[in-house]
């Protein structure tokens, strides 16, 4: 059984993204990134993207993730916090702990691809 399959399926990684994007809408310091953006599209997209991460059918056709990501600029304090509501979101749902501690690896996988790295000038 994959990961997908224990958090629901479509439908509850589907609730499960849509809870996570609410919460990240209104984080003070993540949701300004997505001021202005169409984010009903970025929340769709979200919902694809990690369907197939975590092991569902392939239906993200976005950008690439560092593509998707290069021009914001994210530090390691924007990825901890990301994740930081991911914990919170999937506990307040009721997921096994050892299934958030699964989601947060394969997250975490992502950091190198999603964070810009920082000069020593600065
Ligand atoms: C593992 C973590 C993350 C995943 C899986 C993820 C996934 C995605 C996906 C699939 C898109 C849509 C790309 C497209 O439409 O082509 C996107 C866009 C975006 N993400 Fe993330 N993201 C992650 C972390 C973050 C973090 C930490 C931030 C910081 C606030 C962030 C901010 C954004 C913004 C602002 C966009 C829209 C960019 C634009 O269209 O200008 N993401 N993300």
């Amino acid at each position: 059984m994959t990961l997908y399959d224990r958090l629901g399926g479509a439908a509850g990684v589907d609730a499960a993204v849509r809870e996570l994007s609410a919460r990240i809408r209104v984080h003070t310091l993540l949701g300004p990134f997505f001021d202005d953006l169409d984010y009903d599209q970025i929340v769709e997209h979200r919902a694809d993207y990690l369907v197939a991460i975590f092991g569902g059918p392939e239906a993200y056709e976005g950008r690439g993730m560092r593509e998707s990501h290069r021009h914001l600029g994210l530090r390691d304090e924007h990825m901890d916090a990301f994740l930081h509501v991911v914990r919170e979101t999937l506990t307040d749902l009721d997921v096994s702990p050892l299934d958030i501690e699964q989601t947060v690896v394969e997250l975490e996988r992502l950091r190198p691809v999603l964070v810009v790295p920082q000069s020593s000038a600065d």
